[in-house]
């Protein structure tokens, strides 16, 4: 049964908010509107907009609405970037912080440099594209506004590949990056390599000069060129499958605030490192120590450091920072450190910063929840928060990245 119910907020996924006669989250509807809609439980069916918010807008992208890519293009700008700042003012506020938190840095369209595309069998058919919303189901596409020409301008030919390569059980994963060197594709979960499959897939590579690499499963079927990474004008050979930030200009402005913040510093320790973003940025000034899990990451970076001239020392190391965080005896040979953790955060390594003599810490995290987290747990060991800037590395959709400076 339909009802009519006002919006009164956004919720942390972009969801709008009705609170009476019952809280209900209704996908793509904005505060201050009365919109139709249909309950599912907590969830409501937009059915329609009935009084429209001067800040709705109409949505670029023709997938908008059943892609789950993006949930944010019917804002206008100025909402979207209040949203996004507030995402992170909110949970920082809920871990009773208030510091000084900047506009938010934004984004441009298609300038994503990877994307995750899916595919499964439908019936005799195959839907290649990217997940729904909070759903299994795949929304099929033909163009995306937020990644780079380069990978929208093959989408039929991934399709083609998807649907050569797809298993009749599993959810088929590839994953496009664009490299200084050409493309790396990388597929997981296909069909079985058989020698003709092997052979196909192979012609498949060998057709487009722009694939620099295929990998499959994680065996690597062609390399053209070896796919690199540009870093402050040092190539990374960039490993199948490795974490990269998504943005280039994100990139790049999360290490600008960092490294600025960390100039004073003598020796800088770089936790959840990756391949090296921030370690190598670093070197140019500091000597480094950089430490995280992945083994492939870790050796890109050493190749990466071999083929740099003039950079100060970096010490690399491979540590599981989750079950085995630096200990305040070891931070006590750092006077700077720079952590970028997956979205779980490094609580652990906070415990052990908070109670160390660091004096400079700079903090990048893709969740503002557990950023908030570990920021109190830094305020709790004595650091003043100095500064948060949001940075818009996921265009039209609810996450958020954000730097946040500390001192003691
Ligand atoms: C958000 S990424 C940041 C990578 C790098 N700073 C960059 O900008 O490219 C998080 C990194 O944490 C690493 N990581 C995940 N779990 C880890 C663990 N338990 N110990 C150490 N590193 C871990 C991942 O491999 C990944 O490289």
């Amino acid at each position: 049964m339909s009802e009519q119910v006002a919006i009164d907020a956004l919720g942390t996924r972009g969801d709008g908010i009705a609170r009476q006669p019952t809280t209900v989250f209704v996908p793509f509807a904005l505060p201050g509107e009365r919109v139709t809609i249909e309950r599912q439980g907590g969830r409501g069916q937009l059915l329609s907009v009935d009084a429209p918010s001067p800040d709705r807008r109409e949505a670029p992208c023709p997938h908008f609405g059943r892609c789950g890519g993006c949930d944010l293009q019917h804002l206008s700008d100025d909402l979207y970037a209040t949203f996004k700042r507030d995402l992170v003012v909110d949970a920082l506020s809920r871990e009773g912080l208030s510091p000084d938190v900047a506009p938010l840095v934004p984004c441009d369209p298609a300038s994503r440099r990877r994307a995750v595309f899916t595919a499964v069998r439908a019936g005799p058919r195959v839907l290649f594209g990217f997940h729904e919303a909070l759903s299994h189901r795949i929304a099929p596409i033909e163009t995306c506004l937020v990644v780079v020409p380069e990978i929208v301008a093959r989408l039929k030919r991934f399709e083609r590949l998807a649907t050569l390569l797809i298993d009749r059980k599993r959810e088929l994963r590839m994953t496009v990056t664009r490299t200084t060197t050409g493309l790396d594709v990388a597929i997981e979960q296909t069909a079985k390599l058989t020698g003709d499959l092997r052979q196909a897939t192979i012609a498949w590579g060998a057709e487009d000069g722009a694939v620099a690499r295929l990998s499959v499963d994680g065996e690597t079927l062609i390399e053209n060129r070896v796919p690199v990474i540009d870093v402050a004008g040092i190539a990374v050979p960039f490993p199948p499958g490795a974490f990269l930030q998504a943005v280039g200009r994100a990139e790049e402005h999360m290490a600008e605030i960092a490294l600025a913040h960390l100039a004073p510093s003598k020796s800088v320790a770089d936790l959840f490192s990756g391949f090296g973003a921030f370690s190598l940025r670093l070197a140019q000034r500091h000597a480094v120590h950089a430490a995280e899990f992945d083994a492939p990451a870790l050796a890109a970076l050493e190749k990466a450091k071999r083929g740099a001239s003039g950079l100060k020392p970096i010490a690399i190391e491979r540590r599981d920072l989750y079950r085995r965080p630096l200990t305040v005896k070891e931070l006590s040979k750092f006077d700077g450190v720079l952590f970028d953790p997956p979205r779980a955060g490094a609580e652990a390594q906070s415990r052990e910063l908070a109670a160390s003599t660091v004096k400079r810490i700079a903090a990048v995290s893709c969740n503002p929840v557990t950023l908030a987290r570990d920021a109190a747990i830094l305020v709790g060991g004595g650091y003043r928060l100095l500064s948060v800037t949001p940075i818009d590395q996921f265009l039209w959709s609810h996450h958020v990245e954000a730097v946040a400076l500390f001192e003691r």
